[in-house]
């Protein structure tokens, strides 16, 4: 009798005792993921950059590329009874529409089955996970150029920067792909999170997703990027309120480091070529993209390898704005309303895009374009172009 009271004790203590571990190597691997988010996001919030071989418990990124799982399989046959997305309900799936049709083909007469054959080439709608990604820079026209991007038919893209790779990459990828717009299979989804490059991790994460994935990258005059984010930085301060002057704003307190990030292009870029090979990744001036969008939306239609479709009654120059906005004149832009913000009036981006930039001051002006240019000359030489900037001419 004691001894099987023993025996019972026992064999509780040691399954408690199991569970407990599970508990505990749950728990671990938690912490290890939500540490290794806010790294990221410490880094990319404080302008550093993350070490690759440090990551804070991310030990799960393969060293050589046979370990890569080819994640847009799992695109194709995910799960589908998940209807319910960011944009509404998802049209049926493929699958569901063959099981039907064979239904229907039993069940219904000559006549029908030809209406059903009409039907058959109505292309599914459903959301897809991104096939390219606006990757940077911060502050160089992704908004616009993301906007603008979806006038094009074969082009859809979420609203709002998903963050998926950085941020949210935690909720997995089904999570991600319900952030998408719906799209047919001839349709690209384009999604834009420009601190993308920011992080090796973040890139590799990004080659473990897609290995084909193709990656746009705009660059601006690192001067006019440093008054852009010194306009956001303080667009909250009240009129009169004490802010940093710009020069002392760009130094910051005892370092140079914010100024190392905005003329760090080359090195971000870099870090990008170490991990695609270079014809998937288009590199654009915002300058080129400002004065001249169609030229530039017109380069990255071919480098999508989607049809023509751009044409210059898509936008037009708006004085006020001092920027090319929406016509809403044009057939598509009914189309792009839910992928877009932009004002009801002008067709052009808000408020919150062409903001008043700061004054420089000669000498200062001086010591930048001294300091930037032989980083400007690195960049040019990466990607085997030279930007015109106005500020280094
Ligand atoms: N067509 C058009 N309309 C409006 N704005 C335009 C356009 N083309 C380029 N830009 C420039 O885009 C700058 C904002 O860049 P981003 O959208 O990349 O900024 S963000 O990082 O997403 O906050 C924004 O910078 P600021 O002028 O400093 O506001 C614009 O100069």
């Amino acid at each position: 009798m004691v001894k099987s009271t023993t025996v019972k004790v026992l064999a509780l203590v040691t399954l408690i005792s199991f569970l407990g571990l599970i508990a505990l190597h749950q728990s671990l691997n938690f912490t290890a993921f939500s540490n290794a988010g806010k790294f990221i996001r410490k880094a990319v919030l404080a302008d550093e950059d993350v070490p690759i071989d440090k990551p804070y418990g991310v030990t799960e990124l393969p060293q050589n590329t046979n370990d890569i799982v080819d994640f847009r399989q799992d695109d194709d046959d995910s799960d589908d009874e998940i209807r319910e997305t960011k944009y509404g309900k998802e049209d049926d799936t493929e699958e569901d529409e063959e099981e039907e049709e064979e239904e229907d083909e039993e069940e219904e007469g000559e006549e029908e089955e030809e209406e059903e054959e009409e039907e058959e080439t109505e292309p599914v709608r459903r959301p897809r996970l991104p096939k390219a990604l606006i990757i940077g820079f911060s502050k160089c026209g992704t908004t616009a150029l993301r906007t603008f991007l979806t006038l094009h038919p074969q082009i859809v893209s979420p609203i709002e920067e998903v963050r998926y790779f950085n941020f949210n990459y935690t909720k997995g990828l089904e999570w991600y792909r319900r952030q998408m717009p719906p799209s047919t299979p001839n349709q690209i989804t384009i999604e834009k999170t420009p601190s993308y490059i920011m992080s090796p991790i973040v890139l590799k994460r990004i080659y473990l997703y897609d290995s084909q994935v193709k990656l746009i990258i705009i660059v601006r005059d690192p001067i006019i990027r440093l008054q852009s984010q010194y306009a956001h930085t303080f667009r909250n301060a009240p009129p009169g309120a004490q802010k940093p002057a710009f020069k002392f704003w760009v130094k910051g307190d005892t370092t140079d480091r914010r100024i190392t990030h905005f003329i760090g292009y080359t090195k971000y870029i870099g870090e990008v070529y170490d991990q695609f090979p270079r014809d998937q990744v288009l590199v654009l001036a915002e300058e080129d993209f400002e004065q001249n969008p169609l030229s530039v939306m017109k380069e990255v239609e071919s480098f999508l390898n989607i049809k023509p479709a751009f044409s210059k009654d898509m936008f037009y120059y708006n004085k006020s704005k001092g920027f090319y906005c929406f016509n809403r004149e044009n057939e598509f832009f009914p189309t792009v309303l839910k992928m877009v913000k932009v004002n009801n009036r002008t067709g052009c981006l808000g408020e919150d895009k062409g903001r008043d930039h700061p004054d420089i001051d000669d000498d200062f002006m001086e010591e930048l374009v001294k300091f930037i240019r032989p980083h400007n000359e690195q960049l040019f030489k990466l990607i085997g172009k030279k930007i015109i900037w106005e500020n280094f001419e």
